[in-house]
């Protein structure tokens, strides 16, 4: 019996270790919130989270880090990203270099001021000798669906191939179909970058705008995504796959969405910290448009959607007037084809 570690017991986290218990495998999950841990122990429920979800038995939470990394072969870091650097330092700091687990991610965004990929922050606060690789888990796959079993697939990426095909192993089931990539670039950048677009779509939904605007948010926004994925090395062709279109239809068109929610109470005028403070979840989309924005800005990268939710979400500005700046743009041509163009854009 395979042995892991998940560490974050929200949403996520939650459903990822149900999966991975009704595979046969050991689950430990962590969490920062002991009276949710308490619940997952005694009630085998986690409300706040999964409401209505029965989780199996076998799977125990933790409080103590330590406990819970004990002889695991795979951790999975399931936290906001706000987060990642801060755990993953705890994680170094108890592991030996003989466990030598594979570490996955679970989680969307990049880090703040640094503007990092999640792997990268991972990457640098985990020696090498204390792990068989880092595996990125992404794509279209949100916690309630997953908890109710729903057809999911997702993408396993990462440089080593023995350790994305282990994620695979692991999570597979009829139910659960993985996929092995090795684009860790493109399939964090799509995870991360769509979550604004999904602000900007539930806002366009707030304000009564149609489907036809949705269409061209989502189309658009997949544009731009793929020129700063591009920029950064990333193949084209993730961004028609899961970690990219994928995970933006999910994102961009479901209510189940934190950011489309989000970005509906927005277009419908609540003020963003209203919204976050009752949200009871994470909402990676916004700190993810603050470190897009600076970054495109920094590259030189024209990403006018992500820079009309940042001066709606940063700078009071009114959705309906971004949306007719973004209408009135200079004309131009659909397609940048090439990698030159694109950096050159
Ligand atoms: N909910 C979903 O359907 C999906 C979420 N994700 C990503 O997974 C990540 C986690 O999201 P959710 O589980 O949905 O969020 P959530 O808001 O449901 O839960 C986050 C959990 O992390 C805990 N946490 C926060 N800071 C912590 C720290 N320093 N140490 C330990 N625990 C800490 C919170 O107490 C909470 O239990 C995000 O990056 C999200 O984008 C990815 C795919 C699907
Ligand atoms: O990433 C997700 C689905 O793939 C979940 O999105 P939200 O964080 O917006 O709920």
């Amino acid at each position: 019996m395979t042995k892991i570690a998940v560490l974050g017991a929200g949403s996520w986290g939650t459903a990822l270790a149900m999966v991975l218990s009704e595979n046969g495998h050991h689950v430990n999950i962590w969490g920062n919130m002991p009276e949710r841990i308490e619940e997952i122990n005694q009630k085998h429920t986690n409300e706040h989270y999964l409401p209505g979800v029965k989780l199996a038995e076998s799977i125990i939470g933790y409080t103590d880090l330590e406990e819970a990394l004990k002889d695991v072969s795979f951790i999975l870091l399931v936290v906001p990203t706000s987060a990642i650097r801060s755990v993953t330092k705890q994680i170094n700091a108890l592991l030996d270099d003989k466990q030598k687990p594979i570490i996955i991610h679970a989680s969307k965004g990049l880090e703040q001021v640094s503007h990092k990929r999640i792997s990268v922050i991972i990457d640098e606060e985990m020696a090498v000798e204390k792990h068989s690789g880092i595996v990125v888990l992404s794509g279209p796959s949100h916690a309630e669906e997953v908890a109710k079993r729903d057809i999911t697939t997702i993408t396993a990426a990462s440089s080593s191939e023995i350790a994305s095909q282990a994620v695979q192993r692991i999570f597979s089931n009829n139910y659960f179909r993985v996929y092995t990539n090795s684009d860790v670039v493109g399939v964090e950048l799509g995870a991360a970058l769509k979550n604004i677009i999904a602000v900007g779509a539930g806002a366009l939904v707030g304000l009564g705008y149609g489907d036809n605007a949705k269409a061209a948010l989502i189309t658009r926004g997949l544009a731009e995504i793929s020129r700063l994925g591009m920029a950064f090395g990333a193949d084209p062709l993730t961004f028609i796959g899961l970690s990219g279109v994928g995970d933006l239809i999910v994102t961009a068109t479901s209510v189940h969405s934190r950011n489309w929610r989000a970005g509906n109470l927005i277009g419908k005028g609540l003020p963003l910290e209203e919204i976050l403070e009752n949200m009871g979840m994470v909402v990676e989309g916004v700190a993810t448009t603050k470190a897009a924005y600076e970054l495109a800005q920094e590259k030189g990268i024209d990403m006018p959607i992500t820079a009309a939710i940042y001066r709606v979400l940063f700078e009071n500005a009114r959705v309906d007037e971004v949306v007719e700046e973004l209408m009135l743009r200079d004309r131009k041509a659909e397609h940048s084809t090439s990698k030159m163009t694109a950096e050159e854009e």
